[in-house]
């Protein structure tokens, strides 16, 4: 497929995202409406991760140069995908540029042809650097709402603009290796036989120097690694599970932590999720690592559909939320998410918790985690919690934010007296 195909089809993935769809959704429904070859993927994902990432400085150079909206948004979707090739990867300028304007030929009868090539040549004029002016918009030079850079600035006075600059990286590819077959130091060495650049970052942990297919990872498919976050990584360690321990998981899929637990102990561990779909992704990670689980496709919340009555040692409860931490693995969240979402999701949490608290033993623990950096999630959902029940004691809590060796999570161990 050429080029000016490719860049068409991310224009259009661009397109749905814009009108609200989720990447990660759309990417897998075009996906399988083609067979691509990994490179022309390869490109489509880039492009398409790309354009969202640093969607702010994009479309403020695009207003800039087209100041009136074109009449077909394909074309401006177009000219985004291009400007991000141009500006932000070592694709060949040329082939670039000429293929956006084969591409931009089929559309609005080619009325815009002359149009799309002159802002293209404007961009490698310019040396591929956006210009002052295009800055001085907040949107445009942090590639964030400007709600949300208000919100950082507000939360995080200290961080905010360390957030913001991490934010922009594309996130880096951590391992976490099964301590069940080997130490991280070992499987670095496993790496190296195979020339995959890595070095360790903790006892279980490697991190990758290039991102690479997990197909290309050796000893994937036998469960001896996974692909997690580092900051992910911490929640079964805080957990801290121990053999014969009763442990529910509570929002499990796709299975990350579930998988991290069974790592750590022999433990009876049962993995909830409302949604029977993700679930299928958790069966799929425990029988990679050949570990066992009872797995159930239920609402979490409402305790007639799958409790027994017998209380759990630990509860993880993972719970549903803005997802505000890991924009730098999903940018299209930046612009889907709006202002009031921390506070709805927040309501739809405290029900969770309240519900998970009580299958709790005395003497039990349950860790509160997200994947957020906004307090209404996190520090205030907690202090409500421990004010609501007075048999909740915090025995550690931390906000992790996001930097270029992790993702943004929120961690809170909280003991059942
Ligand atoms: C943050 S993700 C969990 C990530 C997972 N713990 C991991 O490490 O891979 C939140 C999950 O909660 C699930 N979820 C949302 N509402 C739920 C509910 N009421 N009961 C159970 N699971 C729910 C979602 O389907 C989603 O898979």
């Amino acid at each position: 497929m050429s080029l000016g195909k490719i860049q068409l089809q991310a224009a259009q993935v661009y397109l749905k995202v814009a009108a609200g769809a989720n990447l990660n959704d759309v990417l897998t429904q075009v996906r399988a409406q083609y067979e691509w070859t990994p490179q022309e993927w390869g490109t489509i994902q880039d492009l398409s991760y790309g354009s969202q990432r640093y969607r702010g400085s994009l479309n403020g150079y695009l207003r800039l140069r087209v100041p009136k909206p074109l009449p077909e948004p394909k074309l401006e979707a177009l000219l985004i995908v291009a400007m991000y090739q141009l500006m932000y990867t070592q694709n060949a300028q040329h082939a670039v540029v000429n293929e956006a304007v084969q591409a931009a030929s089929k559309l609005a009868n080619g009325k815009f042809k002359s149009l799309i090539n002159a802002v293209l040549r404007q961009v490698i004029r310019e040396e591929c650097k956006l210009p002052k002016v295009v800055l001085q918009d907040p949107e445009a030079k942090y590639n964030f709402p400007l709600w949300w850079i208000e919100r950082l600035k507000s939360d995080y006075p200290k961080h905010w603009h360390n957030i913001v600059a991490a934010s922009q990286l594309p996130p880096p590819l951590t391992l976490r290796v099964n301590r069940r077959h080997m130490t991280a130091e070992a499987y670095l060495a496993v790496l190296a036989e195979h020339d995959i650049a890595a070095s360790v970052v903790g006892e279980q942990a490697v991190r990758l120097k290039q991102a690479t297919s997990v197909v290309n990872l050796p000893q994937f498919s036998e469960g001896v690694v996974s692909v997690q976050d580092w900051g992910a990584q911490q929640a079964a360690l805080l957990l801290n599970p121990q053999t014969g321990e009763r442990i529910l998981d509570a929002c499990a899929a796709p299975g990350g932590k579930t998988g991290h637990i069974l790592e750590l102990a022999d433990v009876d561990l049962l993995a909830l999720d409302v949604d029977a779909k993700r679930l299928q992704r958790v069966a799929e990670n425990i029988e990679r690592l050949r570990l066992p689980a009872h797995l159930q496709a239920a609402d979490a919340a409402k305790l007639d559909g799958w409790y027994d009555g017998t209380q759990f040692d630990a509860v993880l409860a993972d719970v549903p939320c803005t997802a505000s931490g890991v924009v730098k693995r999903h940018p299209d969240i930046k612009w889907l998410r709006r202002k009031n979402d921390a506070n709805t999701v927040a309501l739809q949490q405290h029900k969770m918790l309240d519900v998970l608290w009580s299958t709790v033993k005395v003497g039990g623990r349950m860790l509160l985690a997200t994947c957020s950096i906004f307090p209404e999630e996190n520090h205030q959902q907690l202090q409500a919690m421990l004010s609501r029940h007075a048999d909740a004691r915090l025995r550690l809590e931390e906000q992790l934010l996001p930097n270029d060796a992790q993702d943004g999570f929120y961690y809170a161990l909280i003991d059942k007296v």
